[in-house]
């Protein structure tokens, strides 16, 4: 179980995230939509401590890891592997490579520099590696440069390098903002299968509502820091939509608009959470 109590984030006069409170049972899938702005990604960053909070706290299977230092934060990110948008390869390396550096989250110091050095890896640990990247069907680019692939595989390809890391949460941060709606159905399959194949949370921050509503368990959204719906896909309707945001469902996936149309009141408080699918 991941929660969060009241976490925020302040940036000078401006709070990006504001007393945010959730909790994401083990396996659940969750979407986070909102507009730009809104807060989704400083609120992903912010759980692998990759931003630092403001206030508040982050515990894990009860463990307060809001204040982890050296190893042990080095441990809860190796246990909460981050996707990022723009994938994160190193481009000129080859694909397997890629996602062995996931593997270098298990060694420290000295040993994880000399892997990285010398790029050496076990015969179990090349094996893992392309178990992985076999089942997303990229073991045919295994030694191919990662600028060769689309960014479709890509992204797939730094999920493979995410599993690794043998997570037991994954932070995707718009994963599919750079893709073609092709490519980002194959990306959101793969994090849907990881997500119910292995038993890894996944928190996916979307700006596409039908996306969230059909991959996700749960979602949340943001406006402007906070935190207006916690909920299953069923419960955020076009009236809700209309509400926290103040446009119509198809004006919400319309277009980049600024986060700052004029807000419903927040959710008071974390609401049950609901079991996965
Ligand atoms: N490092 C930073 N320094 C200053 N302000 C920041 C920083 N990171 C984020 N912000 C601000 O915090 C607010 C929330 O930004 P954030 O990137 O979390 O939103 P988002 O919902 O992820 O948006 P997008 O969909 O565009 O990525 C914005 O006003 C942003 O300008």
């Amino acid at each position: 179980m991941l929660q969060l109590e009241g976490l925020t984030r302040r940036f000078g006069a401006n709070t990006a995230v504001d007393g945010v409170s959730l909790s994401v049972p083990a396996g659940q899938m969750v979407g986070v939509i909102g507009r730009s702005g809104a807060g989704k990604s400083t609120l992903l960053r912010m759980i692998n401590r990759l931003t630092e909070p403001s206030e508040g706290r982050i515990l894990h299977d009860g463990v307060d890891v809001t204040g982890l230092k050296g190893q042990e934060l080095r441990n809860w990110r190796t246990e909460c592997a981050m996707i990022f948008q723009q994938f994160n390869l190193v481009q000129r390396l080859d694909v397997l490579t890629n996602v062995l550096v996931g593997r270098l989250n298990h060694r420290h110091g000295f040993a994880a520099t000399v892997a990285s050095l010398f790029k050496h890896f076990s015969a179990a640990e090349r094996a893992m590696a392309l178990a992985a990247l076999a089942r997303f069907d990229l073991d045919d680019q295994a030694l191919q440069r990662a600028d060769t692939l689309s960014g479709g595989q890509q992204q797939r390809v730094a999920i493979a390098r995410a599993l690794m890391q043998q997570p037991k949460i994954i932070l995707a941060d718009e994963p599919i903002a750079s893709l073609d709606p092709r490519n980002a159905q194959v990306v959101m399959d793969a994090l849907r299968d990881v997500n119910r194949q292995d038993g890894i949370t996944v928190l996916v921050n979307l700006h596409h509502l039908d996306t969230a509503r059909e991959y996700c368990d749960r979602i949340v959204a943001m406006q402007q820091g906070r935190m207006m719906f916690d909920g299953p896909p069923a419960e955020l309707t076009g009236a809700r939509i209309r509400e926290i945001y103040g446009v119509s469902e198809d004006e919400f996936a319309e277009a980049e608009v600024p986060d700052g149309a004029p807000a419903a009141a927040p959710v008071a408080h974390a609401r049950a959470a609901p079991m996965p699918a």
